[in-house]
This record gives structure tokens, sequence and C-alpha cells, in this order.
């Protein structure tokens, strides 16, 4: 058994959609066939099913990069090969809206976890594989998505330490949230495919404390539309 997400390992598929919401996770499980659940404790609630006749896990991570890291690490304990993360993420572009799409090519390292895992030049990567698979998917359903880096925080709202968001727009970073990079290096590390696309909710800079809402109707469609595109990325090829 899976100490933190309660999985016996053998009823897990190899090819896993992670999210931080539990609520996006049971809204995914219903898209699959046979969709029903696996196990629930603490965040993590996971669900079994297929995906154009493949067998998939729904496992939802939460929010963070360390409790997210417990889950990707016990995933892979027991089994998973590939990882793809169905996100929401805040923007750094004018011309990435809320309602939008970003697959995720690398994220920038700001969050505290992965310096506690690799070195710190270690690059945090997508697996270019995965990458691919997700703009094909995204491409043959008709969504437009942007493709590029993504920075991981482990601040949602600040504190008197200003945000560094000036300074990741001015070079060119898409979008910010919380688990990427955990995502990224755990994948390199454990020699495991990860990737990741993200559902716009809003502008970086905004002040979360009175703007942010990622209940709308554009951020609603947009997860519907990224968790399609997850799934056929996971499951293209096999
Ligand atoms: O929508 P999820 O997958 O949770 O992703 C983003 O939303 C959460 C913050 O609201 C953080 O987990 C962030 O990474
Ligand atoms: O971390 C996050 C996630 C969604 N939206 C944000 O602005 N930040």
């Amino acid at each position: 058994m899976l100490p933190n997400l309660k999985i016996n390992p053998e009823e897990l598929p190899k090819r896993i959609i992670v999210c931080g919401d539990p609520g996006r996770a049971e809204q995914m499980a219903g898209l699959l066939d046979s969709g029903h659940p696996l196990a629930k404790n603490r965040e993590y609630h996971s669900y079994r099913g297929s995906w154009n006749g493949v067998e998939v896990a729904i496992v939802s991570h939460g929010v963070g990069s360390p409790g997210a890291a417990v889950c990707f690490e016990e995933l892979i304990k027991g089994g998973a090969e590939v990882l793809i993360r169905v996100g929401t993420a805040g923007s750094y572009q004018k011309d990435i809206q809320p309602g939008h799409l970003v697959i995720s090519t690398a994220a920038v390292r700001m969050d505290g976890l992965t310096r506690q895992l690799v070195p710190e030049g270690f690059p945090a990567i997508a697996n270019r594989q995965i990458v691919d698979k997700l703009v094909k998917a995204a491409s043959a359903r008709q969504h437009q998505a942007h493709e590029g880096i993504t920075l991981t925080l482990d601040v949602f709202y600040s504190g008197v330490v200003p945000f560094p968001h000036e300074l990741y727009k001015q070079a060119g970073v898409l979008a910010v949230e919380m688990e990427n990079s955990a995502l990224f290096t755990i994948g390199a590390i454990r020699g495991v495919k990860t990737g990741a696309i993200l559902a716009i909710d809003g502008f970086a800079d905004a002040d979360l404390s009175n703007e942010y809402n990622p209940h709308t109707d554009v951020v609603t469609k947009a997860i519907e539309q990224e968790a399609l595109v997850a799934l056929d990325a996971l499951v293209a090829g096999v």
C-alpha cells in the first residue's frame, strides 16, 4: 500500500493525470470509461478508468510542491511511467489571457522543495515527447495552446518580500503556478516522463487577495479543454 495515497500499487495504471484540486480529479474521472474511485486519503483522491481503451489513473496532489512531491514519488514507487499535470496558472503575458491554455516546456525552480532534491543549476524540464504529444493533442482538438517556460513558486498570497513577477515577465516566462518544477525534477531524477498543461485563470500580478477568481465560465471551459487534451496526450501512440 502506498502510505500517503493509500493506493494498492497493483491497481495503479502506468499512465496518470495529476491535478491540484480533488474536485477536478473527480470531474475528470467522470470523462473516463468505467471511471471509479481507487482511494482517498488527505488531499490525494485517486480514480481509475480507461481512455481510448487504455487504462489510466487520475490523482489529485493538492496545492504546493512539497505535498505534490509526496504524491509524485508514491505514484512512481507504485509503477507510474507517465505523469501529466492538468493545472491552473496566472499569466505573465498580455496576450495570454484567462481561458487560454499553456503547455509548459520547463519550469523556473523558485520552489523550496527541489532545492532539497537536486543542486542549484539542475534544470526542471518537461519530457520532450510528452510536450510534443500535448501540442499535437491540443491542435487536433483545435485549441490554441501557448508553449514555453513557466515559473513555480511556493507563495500564492504575497508577504513583505515582493514577488519576482517583473523580472520573469521580462525574461519571457509565460505563467506562474506552484508544482511544475517538482513534477519535472522528480520525473528527471526518477526516469519518468512528465508534462504539464495549464488553464490560465487570471493575471499573476493582479492582487490575488482581492481579484483571484478561478470559478468563471471561461476558466471552467479551459479546464474542460485541457483535461481532454491531456487524456489524449497520455494515451497517444499506445
Ligand atoms: O489548479 P492547480 O492544479 O491546483 O494549480 C494551481 O492552483 C493552485 C493555487 O490556487 C496551485 O496548486 C497552483 O499550482
Ligand atoms: O499559482 C497560481 C495558480 C493560479 N493562478 C495564479 O495566479 N497563481
